[in-house]
């Protein structure tokens, strides 16, 4: 991945449809070059073309506008705030403990900070498990304060009549089967999830999440061979993070993709960049020229 001249005019892409006329304009108003197809906002129906072409596609989270705005930038197609939150922006140990008050702002800076993305938030823990009565609350809160355009929550057939309330809503549902961080002292660690008999469950699991209007499911460090024949079983997107590699799409933790995140990181995780070293190194040199009276200097004076 390059650093340079990604702000530059000169090498940015064409851009949505918010940015100013076209400075390169020839007289009578023809442009010098063809324009570039306005692209329009990624939405569930894109998902399912998607699958049904056999075309892969990838899912980041994001939690904040200038995020947003850069994976927006590079065509990521759908940015989920996540949970993760809890541990990525919060600090938290687990999941667990976020609200929907500390998500609610989060997923409002992205959606702002990212024009063509489809922005999934992710329900926290409590805010949903209660019934279909409190997930359709909890959505519409994200909806309404956030402009979130589509929601995700964790389980299977026991969550069904909530997906249920909520796509009889209008509202856009992702599942999310296997490891479910928010059911981490049930499952007793960080495990990979649906061996043996327990792939049966899940599968069955997928089937209710589909059959209650979900439009994706995510399935969470499952062996390989059981995300495969979800995959193949339904007809709406698999969405894979250590599911093997024939997910219809993948998602993953920006921070951990990015190699921002301190020690170790689950199998699953590429690092794609090594923002920790990159930044590290650049707030050394901050401190040092501040330090040693390098920075500022004449010209950055007024
Ligand atoms: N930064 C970050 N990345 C994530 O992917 C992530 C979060 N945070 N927070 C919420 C959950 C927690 N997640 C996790 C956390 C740990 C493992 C993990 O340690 N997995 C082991 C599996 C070991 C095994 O059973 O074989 C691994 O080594 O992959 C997996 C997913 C995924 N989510
Ligand atoms: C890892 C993804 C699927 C997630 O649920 C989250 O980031 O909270
Ligand atoms: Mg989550």
């Amino acid at each position: 991945m390059t650093s340079s001249g990604t702000n530059s005019p000169e090498t940015s892409a064409p851009s949505h449809p918010t940015a100013p006329a076209d400075a390169a304009a020839t007289l009578y108003g023809a442009p010098a070059e063809p324009r570039q197809p306005r692209r329009s906002r990624f939405t569930v129906r894109d998902v399912a073309a998607a699958k049904s072409r056999g075309e892969k596609w990838a899912m980041l989270t994001a939690y904040d506008f200038t995020t947003a705005s850069v994976f927006d930038d590079a065509e990521i197609p759908v940015l989920l705030v996540g949970d993760s939150a809890a541990n990525v922006v919060y600090g938290y140990d687990t999941t667990v403990p976020v609200t929907v008050d500390e998500l609610i702002p989060l997923v409002r800076a992205v959606v702002r900070g990212a024009p063509h993305a489809m922005v999934v938030a992710d329900l926290p823990f409590g805010s949903y498990q209660a019934g279909p009565v409190q997930a359709l609350e909890t959505a519409t809160r994200f909806l309404k304060e956030a402009g979130a355009h589509a929601v995700k929550l964790e389980g299977g057939a026991r969550v069904a009549p909530a997906v249920e309330a909520l796509t009889g809503a209008g509202i856009p549902v992702i599942g999310h089967l296997g490891l479910t961080p928010q059911s981490i002292h049930t499952l007793g660690g960080y495990r990979v999830q649906g061996r043996d008999e327990a792939g049966e469950v899940l599968l069955a699991d997928a089937r209710a999440i589909e059959a209650a209007g979900a439009f994706a499911v995510v399935l969470e460090v499952v062996p390989a061979d059981l995300a495969a024949r979800v995959t193949k079983e339904l007809r709406i997107a698999t969405v894979g993070i250590g599911a093997g590699v024939d997910c219809d799409a993948q998602v993953l933790v920006w921070q951990d993709m990015a190699g921002l995140s301190g020690g170790r990181t689950p199998r699953f995780v590429r690092r794609f960049a090594d923002l920790r070293t990159a930044l590290g190194t650049a707030a050394r040199a901050y401190r040092d020229e501040v330090r040693d009276g390098h920075y500022p200097t004449v010209e950055h004076s007024y």
